[in-house]
């Protein structure tokens, strides 16, 4: 006789969820880990920002790289800046000291940011400062503090340029190689208003239980999406095509051409502030097999209690080298990998009360 097994189990009967709107910034608060700010910039610099990243992006890349065993493209264009120093030391030979990797590539150091660029980056870290203040901290977010003693300092800026309807960035979480677990990211959005799409990764433990819920965050002209910490362990975002835009209508002329009324522009520009830690700096990351610097991945399927258990570096010169990589694969050690002071570090080491 045969023994009789359990039905396979299915995730048919979880009902399926409606996307969700969230269309302004107390619905982004309530259904997300991010927070949501509208007209941050003074109105000229919104715009002069806007034109001189415009103008810039016209020599920006489309990235690329290997899947399997075919090259892929992205479907915008992006660029890369990195401040003059790294906000933490006022030592301005970081850049060079640096060595940066993209999609298992060395590449040039960066630019640094354009005046425009480094105005702004004032305003959002004051915004993202403040934030951070009123929220509870993760165990594993970098606890040091910036050359002005704040919470958090932008040093580097990916930024991407999507025109029409049909420019897009496909789900991702970012990568936390020099990032580290847990970051902050600032998003700043100009231009047309596109929608940033998040979605959760379901740990697989409750894959039966529920479904991820699709929210769709309509992002217009100067604002600001900050992704606090847990947003990249947790969710997956993307930047969808779309069937239709509202064309963005500039309130100024652009600088050299003052003379001629502004021009509509079908185009988003996007800046993500970031910071690199320094316990995770380009000589910090261990390399694989291939010799190339692994990257660092949350295992977002497996959470407890809503944190991620592990991170492991993994090679990632497949990307880049015809699909073909090694299988090098290790677990991250915070403490063995000498990469500190996070904040559970500051909690244990502050005096216990009553004692
Ligand atoms: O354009 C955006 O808002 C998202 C960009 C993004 O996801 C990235 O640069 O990693
Ligand atoms: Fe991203």
């Amino acid at each position: 006789m045969s023994v009789l097994r359990p039905p396979p189990s299915s995730t048919r009967s979880v009902p399926r969820l409606l996307p969700l709107t969230l269309s302004n910034p107390s619905m982004v608060a309530q259904h997300t880990p991010c927070t949501m700010h509208l007209s941050i910039l003074p109105p000229e610099l919104a715009c002069r920002l806007f034109y001189t990243m415009l103008d810039l992006s016209q020599s920006w890349k489309r990235n690329q790289w290997w899947l399997f065993d075919r090259v892929v493209e992205s479907p915008h264009r992006t660029s890369f800046y990195a401040r003059k120093t790294d906000g933490v030391e006022s030592n301005e030979s970081w850049q060079e000291a640096a060595q940066y990797w993209y999609n298992g590539r060395q590449t040039d150091p960066p630019e640094v940011f354009p005046d425009a660029m480094e105005e702004a980056c004032a305003y959002v870290e004051r915004i993202v400062n403040n934030e951070m203040q009123g929220r509870p901290r993760l165990p594993l977010e970098w606890a040091g503090s910036g050359t002005e003693g704040q919470t958090w300092r932008a040093n580097v800026a990916a930024s991407n340029c999507y025109e029409g309807t049909k420019e897009s960035v496909g789900f991702h979480s970012d990568q936390l190689t020099y990032l580290g677990p847990c970051p902050t990211i600032a998003s700043l959005s100009l231009g047309t208003t596109r929608i940033f799409r998040l979605r959760e990764v379901v740990p697989s433990e409750e894959i039966h239980s529920r479904k991820a819920q699709t929210l769709n965050i309509p992002l217009p002209h100067n604002s600001l999406i900050i992704m606090h910490a847990g947003t990249q362990e947790n969710f997956k975002h993307s930047i969808p095509p779309q069937p239709t835009l509202d064309l963005y209508r500039p309130l100024f002329p652009h600088p050299s051409r003052l003379e001629s009324p502004p021009e509509p522009s079908n185009c988003r520009v996007n800046i993500t502030f970031r910071f690199y830690r320094p316990d995770f700096r380009p000589q910090s990351i261990p390399r694989c097999n291939c010799g190339v610097p692994t990257i660092l991945r949350p295992d977002m399927k497996n959470r407890h209690d809503g944190k991620v258990d592990k991170y492991w570096w993994a090679c990632y010169a497949g990307a880049q080298n015809e699909g073909k990589g090694c299988s090098f694969w290790r677990v991250m050690d915070m403490e063995a990998e000498g990469r500190s002071p996070t904040i559970s570090d500051v909690q244990s080491n502050e005096p216990q009360r009553g004692s």
